[in-house]
């Protein structure tokens, strides 16, 4: 997955997970101990076992959800076979199975593979206990399809009889998994039967590859790994931004309001179906994500530069603030998403399609916000396909790209001016590390450490050395239900 992919997506657009799963009526189980499934979720028909094998794929039309089931397969194996990033595969030019499903079966298999990705750790782990020897190694296929049926028995409201007849249906119209189908058959039955046990352990099994949680061990220690863990097997709220009057928003969505402003919703709603969405009176961005451009201050009137901008949950904000701002994207597609955002929302902003590595302003800035590309491991919440399609290189990779664009866009602010880098990351090497190595090769730079006198919302949220840190997990004004992990440092221009 490219840096860019990875990015997060603080703009929503009307195709995303809440909205599928309202529409497909898939609603998941509440993650955790004891929560036993309660039956006649969607109906996906109820499928008899049996078919012929057809090689590859299932040329014949199958029973009642086999098609939905097909392209979760097809996705599930892209996902975590070959490293492609979900987002994409589930958009309108995506996976090809996917796109010729109804809406109905689409929100199906967005909410199968959201539970899929989410629990990945402790499905492996409850499949592995029930086979009587390991699967191949290049057992991708079959590999997926128990995962998905272990997802529908133990995460989705699907009766056991139905998800497990589809997968031992499915296993059997393909010539690479025809032999397995009595194998497919006994291990999901195994989980049906003792899914309340398997559901009360999973809190204790990883849900993230040993190297990523080595890495937070190692960084954040073991109690606050086990808080992002924990964070991430809860779907997320949905946080808006309001273009303006936030107490007034959150009582006509009946939302939360949260110190910063934003307003929190339960994640169970349509977007585009929400009040003010037509009229552009908020955007979708994480709470945490709105901190970084509030940080540069009183940006009236001023101009403001946002490097690597898109989708635009942060241009969004500089322009509500009164800024005159220069947008600067380098990919035409996430460029064309962030004019989109900003045309629906009422806001203008200059835009520059520009990679920044060759991007020449025409005068310097008052203000640059430089939200740089990173591993984004801070959205695992939101993208739980990230910590199976992530590598440990790209993290390295990243370091180099951000250090010489921090480098570059000082170049680019008036004396006196305020410069904010931020990642969604949870890797000090994009954060924290960076920061330091600015500081220590920039003498004209003074660092401004955040202190809580200034921002009293976010006291738990200062570090000792002035930056700005979240972690999934850490609760926001009293709200238990987290936020996405990000950093953000400050510095002013000397001269
Ligand atoms: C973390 S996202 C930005 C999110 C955005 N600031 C927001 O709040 O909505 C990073 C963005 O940087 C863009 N990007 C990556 N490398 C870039 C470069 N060299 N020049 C300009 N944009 C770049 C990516 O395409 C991606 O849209």
């Amino acid at each position: 997955m490219s840096a860019d992919e990875g990015a997060r997506r603080d703009v929503r657009e009307p195709h995303n997970t809440q909205e599928s799963r309202a529409a497909s009526g898939a609603r998941p189980h509440r993650s955790g101990a004891g929560k036993g499934p309660s039956k006649g979720g969607p109906k996906t028909g109820g499928p008899k076992t049996g078919g012929k094998a057809s090689g590859r794929g299932t040329a014949q039309p199958g029973p009642p959800g086999l098609a939905a089931r097909d392209a979760a397969t097809a996705i599930l194996l892209k996902v975590v076979r070959d490293g492609s990033p979900l987002g994409p595969l589930l958009e309108a030019g995506g996976a090809p199975g996917f796109r010729a499903l109804s809406a109905q079966d689409k929100g199906l298999v967005r909410a199968i593979l959201d539970a899929a990705l989410r629990h990945r750790g402790a499905i492996e782990d409850a499949i592995r206990k029930r086979l009587e020897r390991p699967l191949d190694e290049k057992a991708h296929r079959l590999s997926a399809l128990l995962h998905l049926g272990a997802t529908q028995v133990l995460y989705l409201d699907v009766p056991d009889h139905a998800a497990i007849n589809l997968a031992v249906t499915a296993a059997g119209r393909d010539r690479r998994t025809a032999k397995t189908k009595g194998l497919v058959n006994s291990v999901l039955r195994r989980i049906a039967r003792e899914r309340s046990e398997i559901l009360a352990s999973a809190a204790s099994v990883n849900g993230a590859p040993d190297w990523l949680i080595a890495r937070w061990e190692k960084n954040w220690g073991p109690e606050r790994t086990a808080a992002i863990l924990a964070a991430h097997a809860d779907a997320p709220p949905l946080d808006l931004t309001p273009k303006s009057d936030p107490a007034e928003l959150a009582e006509r969505l009946s939302g939360d309001l949260l110190p910063n402003g934003s307003v929190r919703l339960d994640r169970l709603h349509t977007v585009s179906k929400l009040p003010g969405y037509e009229t552009g009176d908020w955007w979708v961005q994480d709470a945490a994500a709105a901190i970084p451009a509030r940080l540069l201050g009183d940006i009236s009137g001023k101009r403001v530069a946002d490097l690597c901008a898109a989708p635009g949950g942060k241009t969004a904000q500089l322009v509500a603030g009164g800024a005159i701002v220069t947008a600067v994207e380098k990919s035409s597609s996430r460029m064309r998403r962030l004019k989109g955002n900003l045309e629906r929302l009422r806001l203008s902003a200059e835009f520059a399609e520009a990679d920044v590595f060759s991007f020449q302003p025409a005068e310097s800035f008052d203000f640059i916000l430089l939200d740089a590309p990173c591993s984004a491991t801070g959205t695992i919440r939101r993208h739980p396909d990230l910590p199976w399609t992530k590598r440990e290189d790209e993290i390295v990779m990243l370091r180099k790209v951000q250090q010489d664009m921090l480098a570059r866009a000082a170049n680019w602010l008036k004396p006196g001016g305020i410069l904010v880098y931020a990642t969604c990351s949870l890797e000090p090497e994009e954060g924290e590390e960076q920061a330091h190595i600015f500081t220590k090769s920039h003498d004209m730079f003074e660092p401004m450490p955040l202190h809580a006198a200034e921002f009293p919302e976010l006291q738990d949220f200062c570090t000792p050395e002035g930056f700005f840190r979240s972690l999934p997990g850490m609760a926001f004004g009293g709200d238990s239900r987290g936020v996405d992990g990000f950093f953000a440092a400050r510095w002013r221009r000397l001269n």
